[in-house]
């Protein structure tokens, strides 16, 4: 993959019904590799919808997402699904765990579907899991966690593979300060080793932060900004 844009839509339009207001309506953008990248906007204005497009998990009603230059949403299922094993880390906005699996089975799933060897997969999730302070709870259900813990084993799950794209959508919200700060900066950390990393935030502060902003109207449309993040 190239480092200069990974992702990015050409004419992007989504409706979740035929004929219905589209919620993203004609969307050209690229995401920069290497940097932190925010997604704003407010409430109902297709951010988790934007993140699912991107992450090739909706197929678009018009136009394109791009990955590399090369058109990603109209590959085949299988072909997506390759890609989206292969280079994707995506933490969903309710952590969504499988219930019936541990944590670390939850953590580890993913990348062993992806072809990762069970003992590489096992080392680097105790590590991550050590780092975002939920190590302890390996062996627990989701069920038996706290939200905040939740949000953190998701992070782990979506970094484990080291993917070249991270999607994020509200990765902070459940999560006290500290806490949040040592996920912020693991997504900095993770964009600092040439990924693209995008977070959906309702927090101006933390998109304040990143290096780029993809504002969302409630139109479907976008604005952006570059600048400084830290
Ligand atoms: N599965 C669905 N079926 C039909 N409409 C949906 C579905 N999911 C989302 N929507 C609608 O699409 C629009 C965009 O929703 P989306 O969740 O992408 O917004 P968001 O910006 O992420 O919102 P929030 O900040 O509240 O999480 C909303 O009007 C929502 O009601």
């Amino acid at each position: 993959m190239s480092s200069a844009s990974v992702v990015g839509t050409r004419g992007l339009s989504f409706a979740y019904r035929a004929g219905a207001v589209p919620v993203i309506d004609d969307v050209s953008l690229d995401l920069p590799a290497g940097a932190v990248c925010s997604l704003t906007g407010p409430s109902g204005s297709g951010k988790s919808t934007l993140l699912y497009l991107l992450a090739l998990m909706l197929r678009p009603a018009g136009g394109e997402v791009v990955w590399d230059g090369r058109p990603a949403s109209s590959l085949p299922d299988a072909a997506r699904s390759r890609l989206r094993a292969a280079h994707v880390g995506f933490v969903f906005q309710d952590a969504l765990l499988d219930p019936s699996r541990t944590v670390l089975a939850n953590v580890c799933d993913a990348a062993l579907f992806a072809g990762m060897p069970r003992a590489t997969a096992t080392a680097r999730a105790r590590d991550l899991m050590g780092r975002f302070g939920v190590e302890h709870r390996g062996d627990h259900r989701p069920g038996e966690i706290s939200g905040g813990q939740a949000q953190r084993v998701a992070i782990c799950r979506a970094l484990l593979t080291d993917p070249r794209v991270v999607f994020a959508d509200e990765p902070t919200g459940n999560l006290d300060d500290t806490s949040a700060e040592i996920v912020w900066q693991a997504l900095v950390d993770h964009a600092a080793t040439g990924a693209t990393v995008v977070v959906a935030t309702h927090d101006k502060t933390l998109a304040a932060r990143a290096d780029h902003e993809v504002r969302l109207t409630v139109e479907g449309r976008v604005t952006t900004r570059t600048g400084v993040g830290s």
